[in-house]
C-alpha cells in the first residue's frame, strides 16, 4: 500500500473550554477519495481548518507528503500551505468572485504563478516572452478545466449568473487550477439536485482517476459519500468513532447510533 498523502496524528483543537476535536488520527492515501462524515457539529470543518492553516491545532501533527516533499502543516502559515504544500480547498458557502467572468475566476486562481513568471511585475510590464508564455499556459489550463466542467461556452459570463450547481463545479475547477496535490472540499454537494450531484460524483472521480489527485471530502449527501469514497472517517462530538470503506461504515453500529435521531435515512447512499 502506498504511503499516506496526509497523515493526521492526535489532532486536538480546543476553543476555550470547548473541545471541538479530541485526539483524532487518520490517514488519506494519494489518488483516493477520503470522506469525513458525522452529524452537525461533529468537528469536520474544524479538521479542514487545521489542515489548511485557518486554525493552529492545540495538539497534533499533520504531515503532507506530496511531489514537493514532506510538510508539517501545523507549523506552516495558511498561504504557505496553499502555495508550497499545494493543498487547495473550497468552502461550505460559495466564494467565487460573482462580478468577474467565469474565465477570470480561474485566472485569479493562478495569480501567484503568473506573478512569479512576471518577475513581480517587471517582466510582465515589458511584455517579456517568458511572461507571455506563462499567461498563455494559464489561459489554456483555465479553458481545459472549463471544458471538463462543461462551462467552456460560459467563459465570458459573470460567474454570479451561473446556476448554483455550475458555480459549485467552477469552485472545484478554480481549486484545481492551483495544481494541488490535495483537494479539500467542504460540502460540495450542498444544495445540489440529484442530477447535479451525479455530475459532481463524475467530476470528483475523474479528479481522482485522471488527475491522480487525493481528495478529502466533507459531505452530508450520502449518495455522494457512499458512491465515490475509497475510505470514510466518521466523527461524532469531536472524536473518531469509526473508519473504513463505505460498506463497513454503513453497517458499523457506532455510526448507526450516531446518526439515529438526526435523519433516519441519513446513511442511505
Ligand atoms: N472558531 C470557533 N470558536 C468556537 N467554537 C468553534 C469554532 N469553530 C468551531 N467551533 C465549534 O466546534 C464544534 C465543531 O464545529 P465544526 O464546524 O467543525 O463541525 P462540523 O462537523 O463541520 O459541523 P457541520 O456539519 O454543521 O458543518 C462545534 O461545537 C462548533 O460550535
Amino acid at each position: 500500500m502506498s504511503a499516506p498523502l496526509i497523515e493526521v496524528e492526535h489532532l486536538t483543537m480546543r476553543f476555550g473550554g470547548l473541545v471541538a476535536i479530541d485526539d483524532v488520527s487518520f490517514a488519506a492515501r494519494p489518488k483516493s477519495i477520503t470522506a469525513i462524515i458525522g452529524p452537525n457539529g461533529a468537528g469536520k470543518t474544524t479538521v479542514f481548518n487545521c489542515i489548511t492553516g485557518f486554525y493552529k491545532p492545540t495538539v497534533g501533527r499533520l504531515t503532507l507528503r506530496g511531489a514537493g516533499g514532506e510538510f508539517l502543516l501545523e507549523r506552516m502559515r495558511g498561504h504557505e500551505i496553499g502555495q508550497k504544500a499545494k493543498v487547495a480547498r473550497t468552502f461550505q458557502n460559495i466564494r467565487l468572485f460573482p462580478g468577474m467572468t467565469v474565465l477570470e475566476n480561474l485566472m485569479v486562481a493562478q495569480h501567484n504563478k503568473l506573478m512569479r513568471a512576471s518577475g513581480w511585475s517587471l517582466l510582465g510590464l515589458v511584455g517579456a516572452g517568458s511572461f507571455q508564455r506563462a499567461e498563455a499556459a494559464a489561459v489554456e489550463l483555465a479553458r481545459l478545466w472549463l471544458e471538463r466542467i462543461g462551462l467552456l461556452a460560459d467563459a465570458d459570463r459573470p460567474a454570479g449568473e451561473l446556476p448554483y450547481g455550475a458555480q459549485r463545479r467552477l469552485e472545484i475547477a478554480r481549486a484545481m487550477c492551483t495544481e494541488p496535490v490535495l483537494l479539500c472540499l467542504d460540502e460540495p454537494a450542498a444544495g445540489l439536485n440529484p442530477r447535479e450531484s451525479a455530475e459532481l460524483n463524475h467530476l470528483l472521480v475523474s479528479i481522482r482517476d485522471r488527475d491522480g489527485i487525493g481528495v478529502l471530502l466533507i459531505e452530508h449527501d450520502m449518495s455522494v459519500v457512499m458512491n465515490i469514497s475509497d475510505h470514510i472517517v466518521v466523527l461524532d462530538y469531536g472524536r473518531k468513532i469509526a473508519e473504513g470503506d463505505p460498506q463497513a461504515v454503513r453497517n458499523d453500529p457506532a455510526v448507526i447510533r450516531a446518526y439515529l435521531g438526526t435523519d433516519e435515512e441519513a446513511l442511505d447512499g
